[in-house]
C-alpha cells in the first residue's frame, strides 16, 4: 500500500495528499505533519514502512469538506485520492485515482466557494522584451480572459484581477518570482509554480481555438497575443488537471487592453473602500450598499461592473436605459421573481464538470421555471406599452446589459427542464452514492428493484404469520436490521419449539435468532435489489448528465442573463430607495455635479441618526482643472473628495448617481493619494509610501484623469512637506493637467490659484459658537479662514492643560510666520540648471578627428589623453 501510496504521491509533491481509506482520508508523512499543524488533528503512527513506523493522520470522510475549506483558506492544495478499484474482486491493495486535485484558485464546490466572489485563477507568462502575458478564468464561468502589458505593469493588473492563486513557469528570472513573492504578501494569493514546457505559445492558441471551436483566434482580436496564449496553456492545462477534466464549459474569450478599461489602481479601491473598508472588513462599503441583488451570480456580476468600469460608454448608457425602464414598474415584479433563483452559473459548471450534486439540479429545474417566468415578463413589459423598451437591437450591438438581449437569452434550453423533473426526485438524497435520487416512473428496472425493497414489509408479515402457524410460537417475529440481516427471532421459552430446518444465526441474552432457506432466499433477493437499485440510479444519473451537456451554452447564457438582470434589478432599487439620478455622458471634458451625496457616509448618518447629510455641487471643466480644498480638520474635505470620485465611478459602471444632476465628460483614471497607512510588510515607512504613491499618480495622470490628493506632505517636516506639495500641484496643474481636488491643511498653498489660471480656492464652512466649534459640512468659494485644530483636539478630549499650551504656542507661530512669508514664493519656477564647463580631456576629446589620425598619431593622443586625466 505504501508503494501506491508513493506512486501517487510522486505526481503531486507539492500538493497535501488524501489517501482514501475506508471512511477516512489518510495523510502521510511531511503531509500529515503539516495538516496536524495546520488542521489540528492528531498525529499517529503506525505499522513500518522502509524500517521506519509510517506517520500518518486522517480525517473522515464525511466532514472532509469542512477541512478542505480550513487548508485552501490558507492557501494549501489538496490531491483527492479515491479507491476506484473493487474492493471485493481487487488483490492486494485497491486500486486508487487522485480525482481531482482543490487548489485555491480551481475551487467549485459550492460550500468552499463564497457566493459574492469569484475564485480566479490566474497565469502569467514573462516574455521577451519586458513584455509579459495574462490568461485568467473562474473555473464555475465559462470564460477565459487574457492580456498583454509591459514586464512593470504586472503587478498592477494582477492586483486588479485578484486571483486567488496565481500560476509562474519555473523558468522565470529570480527578479520576477521576487515581485510575485512580494504582491503575494499584500494581495494574499497562493503561488503556485509550473513547469516551463506548459506555458506553450503555439499549443495555448490552438487550445484555445479548440475551448471556442473556433479556427482562429481574429473575431476576438486575440490572434497575436503570444505572451497571453502561452500564459493560457499553462492556464488551461493546470485548470484540467485539478477538475480531472476537459473544461467543456468554457467556451468564451475576453480580450482585455488596458486602455479599455479606466484606470482603478489598488490604492484607488483600497481609499474609496469600493469592496472592503480600510480596515478589511466587508461593509460598510460602496459595494455592500449597491447590492441587493438576489442571487450570488447577481452579486457577482455587479461586483464585476463596479470594478471594471470602461472608458468607453456605450455599456453604461445600456445599463442606464435599462435601469429607467426597470424603474418605471417592473423592477418590483423582476426582484420577487428572482427570489428563489439558484446559482445557475455555479450549478451549470459543475454539470460541466460532472460533480453536480442532486439537490442542485433540483435547484436548476425551478430556475428554469423562473426563468421562463422572467422572460415573461420582460416580453409583457415590452409588448404591453413600454414605449421604451427596445425590441429590435442590432445584435452586434447587443451586450448582456439591455434588456431585449437580456430577455432573448433567458429562454430555457428546449426540454432540459422537463427532463430533469422527469428524472430527479423532488426531494432527493444529497448524494447519488446514497440512492434516492431518481424518480419513480423514469426506469422500470429501477422500478422493479425498488419494489422489490417495498414489498420487504409485506413479505416479513406474511412470512411471520405462515411460521407462527407451523411452529405454534405466538411470539416468533420475523425482523430485519442493518447488521444481521433477516432472522426469525424466538424467545428462550419456546426453543423446544423450533423445526428442524431453523439455522441458527445469533443468539442473545433471552432470545435466539434463526434463517430458513426461504428467509435466506428472501434476503439474497432483496439485498442484491437494493445494490442493484443504487448502481442503476448511479448508471441513470451519468446518463442526465451526458444529455445535460448538450445544454451547457445555452445555460451559461441563461444564467449570465439572469445575472445581470439581478444586477440591473439592485441598482434600479438602490436608485429609487436612495433616490439617485440618471447621469449624463457629455463629449467635452468636465465633471459638473449638482447636489451630490456620499452614498456610504450618507447611510452612515441615516443609520445612527447622525443628522441630514449635506449635499455639494462640483464644477470641474478645462478652465477650471483644479480645486485646492482647505478648512477644518473633520470639516468633510476627505468626503467631499470620495463623493466626487464615487460618483464619476458609479456613472461609468453603469449606475445612477447620488446626486441631483451629473455631466461626465470622458475619463481614463481615477487614482487617489488619501490618509496614510504603514506598510510595515514592505519595510516602507508612511513618508515613504506616500510618496510612492505621489510618484506614481504623476506619471500616470492625464487630463481626463480624476486626482484625489489628500494632506500631501503631511509625513514630513512642515517646510519640506509644503514644498513637495506645492510642487506636486503644480505639476498636476502645469503638465497632468488632470482634474484635481487637492485637500491641504497647509494655509500656504491657498495663494497657489493666484498664480495658477485652471485653480481654485474652496472650503468647508465651519462656525465658532462659544470656543466650541459648528461643522457645515458646506463647500464653499474661497480658502479656509482658519483651521480648528485646537478646537478639533479639544472635542476629542485632550487634556485642557495641553489645550492652553498649544493655544499660546499657536499665537507665537503665527506672529513669525507672518515675517516670513513675503520672502518666499512658493511657486516660482526653479532656475534651470547651470550648464557645467567641460573639462580639459572632454575639452582635448572634442579636438580630435578620428578620420584624420594614423594609428601612430592616434596612439600618441590616447596618451595625451591619459595624462591630461591625471
Ligand atoms: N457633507 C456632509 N454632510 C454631513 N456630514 C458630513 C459631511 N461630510 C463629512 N461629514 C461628517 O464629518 C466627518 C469627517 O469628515 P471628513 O473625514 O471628510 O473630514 P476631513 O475634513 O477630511 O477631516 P481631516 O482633515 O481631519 O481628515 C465624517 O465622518 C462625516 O460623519
Amino acid at each position: 500500500m505504501m508503494a501506491q501510496y508513493w506512486a501517487i504521491k510522486l505526481q503531486h509533491p507539492a500538493t497535501l495528499v488524501f489517501y482514501r481509506m475506508g471512511d477516512f482520508y489518510e495523510l502521510f508523512y511531511a503531509d500529515a505533519e503539516k495538516a496536524a499543524r495546520l488542521l489540528d488533528i492528531t498525529l499517529t503512527k503506525r505499522g513500518m514502512s522502509a524500517g521506519e513506523p509510517v506517520v500518518m493522520a486522517g480525517v473522515p470522510f464525511h466532514s472532509v469538506e469542512n477541512y478542505l475549506a480550513r487548508l485552501i483558506k490558507l492557501g494549501e492544495s489538496v490531491a483527492i485520492c479515491e479507491q476506484v478499484g473493487d474492493v471485493a474482486t481487487s488483490k492486494g491493495p485497491v486500486e486508487r485515482k487522485v480525482v481531482r486535485v482543490v487548489t485555491p484558485g480551481t475551487l467549485t464546490d459550492t460550500e468552499l466557494l463564497s457566493d459574492k466572489s469569484e475564485a480566479l485563477l490566474l497565469a502569467v507568462h514573462q516574455g521577451a522584451r519586458n513584455r509579459a502575458g495574462l490568461a485568467w478564468l473562474s473555473v464555475t464561468q465559462g470564460a477565459v480572459q487574457l492580456a498583454e502589458c509591459a514586464g512593470d505593469e504586472v503587478e498592477s493588473w494582477i492586483a486588479r484581477i485578484a486571483p486567488s492563486e496565481v500560476l509562474y513557469s519555473a523558468d522565470t528570472t529570480a527578479v520576477f518570482q521576487q515581485r510575485l513573492a512580494a504582491l503575494k504578501l499584500n494581495a494574499g494569493f497562493a503561488l503556485t509554480q509550473r513547469p516551463e514546457f506548459q506555458f506553450d505559445a503555439g499549443l495555448g492558441a490552438r487550445k484555445l481555438q479548440e475551448q471556442l471551436g473556433a479556427a482562429s483566434l481574429n473575431a476576438w482580436g486575440a490572434e497575436t497575443l503570444q505572451h497571453a496564449h502561452a500564459a493560457a496553456s499553462a492556464l488551461l492545462a493546470f485548470a484540467e488537471h485539478t477538475q480531472g477534466r476537459a473544461l467543456t464549459h468554457v467556451r468564451s474569450l475576453q480580450v482585455q487592453r488596458d486602455d479599455e478599461l479606466i484606470d482603478l489602481p489598488l490604492t484607488t479601491r483600497r481609499n474609496l473602500e469600493l469592496v472592503q473598508t480600510l480596515r478589511g472588513e466587508d461593509s460598510p462599503t460602496l459595494f455592500s450598499l449597491l447590492d441587493t441583488c438576489m442571487t450570488g451570480m447577481g452579486s457577482r456580476m455587479l461586483k464585476c461592473w463596479l470594478l471594471e468600469p470602461r472608458r468607453d460608454r456605450s455599456q453604461a448608457t445600456r445599463r442606464h436605459d435599462a435601469i429607467e425602464v426597470l424603474r418605471e414598474g417592473a423592477w418590483q415584479r423582476v426582484h420577487a421573481a428572482l427570489k428563489g433563483v439558484n446559482d445557475v452559473e455555479r450549478i451549470t459548471a459543475r454539470v460541466a464538470l460532472r460533480q453536480v450534486r442532486p439537490r442542485e439540479l433540483v435547484g436548476l429545474r425551478q430556475s428554469l421555471v423562473k426563468a421562463a417566468e422572467l422572460q415573461a415578463l420582460l416580453r409583457h413589459s415590452r409588448e404591453g406599452g413600454n414605449p421604451k423598451l427596445p425590441d429590435a437591437l442590432d445584435p452586434r450591438l447587443r451586450g448582456d446589459d439591455d434588456l431585449a438581449g437580456i430577455a432573448d437569452d433567458l429562454v430555457p434550453p428546449t426540454g432540459c427542464a422537463e427532463r430533469l423533473a422527469r428524472t430527479i426526485h423532488e426531494e432527493p438524497a444529497a448524494l447519488i452514492r446514497d440512492g434516492g435520487v431518481i424518480a419513480t416512473g423514469l426506469d422500470a428496472e429501477l422500478d422493479e428493484l425498488r419494489a422489490i425493497q417495498d414489498n420487504c414489509d409485506g413479505f416479513l408479515l406474511d412470512l411471520e404469520t405462515r411460521e407462527r402457524a407451523r411452529t405454534g410460537i405466538a411470539n416468533l417475529r420475523v425482523q430485519f436490521n442493518k447488521v444481521h440481516g433477516f432472522y426469525i427471532e424466538v424467545t428462550q421459552g419456546q426453543l423446544d419449539k423450533v423445526p428442524a430446518d431453523y439455522r441458527r444465526r445469533q443468539t442473545l441474552k433471552n432470545a435466539e435468532r434463526f434463517l430458513t432457506p426461504e428467509l435466506k432466499a428472501f434476503e439474497d433477493k432483496a439485498l442484491s435489489a437494493q445494490e442493484r437499485a443504487l448502481a442503476r440510479e448511479k448508471w441513470l444519473y451519468e446518463q442526465l448528465l451526458d444529455d445535460l451537456q448538450a445544454h451547457i451554452p445555452a445555460l451559461t447564457r441563461l444564467a449570465r442573463a439572469m445575472a445581470s438582470l439581478d444586477a440591473l434589478c439592485a441598482l434600479a432599487e438602490r436608485s429609487l430607495t436612495l433616490d439617485w439620478c440618471r447621469p449624463q455622458f457629455i463629449r467635452e471634458p468636465g465633471i459638473e455635479i449638482t447636489q451630490g451625496r456620499h452614498p456610504v457616509v450618507e447611510a452612515r448618518l441615516a443609520e445612527m441618526h447622525g443628522g441630514a447629510f449635506i449635499a455639494n455641487d462640483t464644477r470641474l471643466g478645462p478652465k477650471q482643472r483644479m480645486q485646492v480644498i482647505t478648512g477644518p480638520n473633520m470639516g468633510g474635505k476627505s468626503t467631499y473628495m470620495r463623493q466626487v470620485a464615487i460618483i464619476c465611478l458609479l456613472a461609468s459602471m453603469g449606475s445612477y448617481v447620488p446626486a441631483k444632476a451629473c455631466r461626465l465628460g470622458p475619463l481614463d483614471a481615477i487614482h487617489t493619494r488619501i490618509g496614510a497607512a504603514d506598510d510595515l510588510a514592505n519595510a516602507q515607512s508612511t513618508f515613504m509610501l506616500e510618496m510612492t504613491e505621489a510618484a506614481q499618480i504623476l506619471h500616470a495622470a492625464t487630463p481626463q484623469s480624476l486626482v484625489l490628493m489628500d494632506e500631501i506632505g503631511r509625513g514630513t517636516s512642515t517646510f519640506d512637506g509644503l514644498a513637495l506639495a506645492s510642487g506636486i500641484a503644480a505639476h498636476l496643474h502645469d503638465k497632468a493637467q488632470s482634474f484635481t481636488l487637492f485637500a491641504t491643511h497647509y494655509f500656504e498653498l491657498t495663494e497657489f490659484p493666484a498664480k495658477h489660471h485652471c485653480a481654485v480656492n474652496v472650503h468647508v464652512s465651519a462656525t465658532e459658537s462659544g470656543s466650541d466649534i459648528v461643522f457645515l459640512h458646506e463647500i464653499q468659494p474661497g480658502p479656509a479662514s482658519r483651521s480648528y485644530g485646537i478646537q478639533v483636539a479639544r472635542l476629542a478630549g485632550m487634556p485642557a492643560a495641553v489645550v492652553n499650551h498649544a493655544r499660546n504656542a499657536l499665537s507665537a507661530l503665527e506672529s513669525n510666520q507672518e515675517q516670513m512669508r513675503e520672502q518666499v514664493d512658493l511657486f516660482a519656477p526653479p532656475p534651470a540648471s547651470e550648464a557645467l564647463a567641460p573639462s580639459a580631456v572632454e575639452a582635448a576629446l572634442g579636438q580630435i578627428d578620428p578620420d584624420a589620425l594614423s594609428p601612430r598619431e592616434a596612439l600618441d593622443a590616447l596618451y595625451q589623453l591619459k595624462k591630461l586625466l591625471k
